[in-house]
């Protein structure tokens, strides 16, 4: 079983992974962009040019991964981050070359037909974007690239339509990507412990 974790920058997808491998050892972990992946030289999201540049670059990590994934399917496969942060994170911008989300979206899936392993479950992690930017200025001890490249009302804006797009895509899901892929939401606004605990729930009654 392949399980996503997404969500905004500040989340809490990495402090959740963290947490589920105390409580599920066994199952196997992996994290978009992946280890090998070097995304630091990318240009942040100031136009759909970059956009396009960085969702090609993405897609081409997430293609190398599906070895990996594929390996370890037989167990229970957790990835912080996949597809749906490409479509989310790369598609505000490059709806500039099109009519609109939905032939935006479209576009993303049709070019990532090379990614075969799509997730069962994607978990994603719903935060108000004031809570993920105190998390991030306030609690990170190491800066991302994109927030150095980004003043707060930037980096606002930008997770603005990010979650817009995150909504859009797992709304609708079924329409994109052809497939019943389940999305269970959780309110991250809350405890990690909150979250923690609701997201062994919803793996619990998956096993
Ligand atoms: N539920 C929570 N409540 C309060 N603080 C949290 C919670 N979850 C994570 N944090 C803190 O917020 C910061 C960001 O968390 P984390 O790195 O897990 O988010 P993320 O979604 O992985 O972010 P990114 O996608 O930018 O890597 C960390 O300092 C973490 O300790
Ligand atoms: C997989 C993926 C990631 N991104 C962006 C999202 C983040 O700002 C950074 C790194 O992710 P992390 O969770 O903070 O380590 O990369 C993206 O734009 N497109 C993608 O496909």
């Amino acid at each position: 079983m392949f399980i996503n974790i997404e969500g905004i920058d500040g989340s809490g997808k990495t402090t959740l992974v963290n947490n589920l491998k105390n409580t599920f050892p066994d199952f196997y972990y992996t994290r978009e962009p992946t280890d090998g992946f070097d995304y630091a030289g990318l240009v942040p999201l100031e136009n759909e040019y970059n956009s396009i540049l960085d969702f090609f670059l993405f897609t081409y990590d997430r293609i190398r991964h599906q070895k990996e994934i594929k390996e370890n399917i037989k167990n229970i496969v957790i990835s912080d981050r996949y597809i749906a942060s490409s479509i989310a994170y790369e598609g505000p911008l490059i709806e500039r070359f099109f009519s609109g989300i939905d032939e935006t979206i479209q576009y993303l899936m049709d070019v990532s037909r090379p990614v075969k392993c799509m997730p069962d479950v994607i978990i994603y992690l719903d935060v108000k974007i004031d809570t993920a930017l105190k998390r991030i200025i306030n609690n990170r001890k190491v800066l991302k690239y994109r927030d150095e490249k980004l003043s707060v009302l930037e980096k606002k804006n930008v997770l603005g339509f990010v979650s817009t797009y995150y909504l859009y895509f797992l709304k609708n899901i079924k329409k994109f990507t052809g497939t019943d892929i389940r999305v269970e939401y959780i309110d991250a606004n809350r405890p990690e412990n909150m979250v923690l605990n609701d997201t062994i729930k919803i793996i619990e009654k998956l096993l």
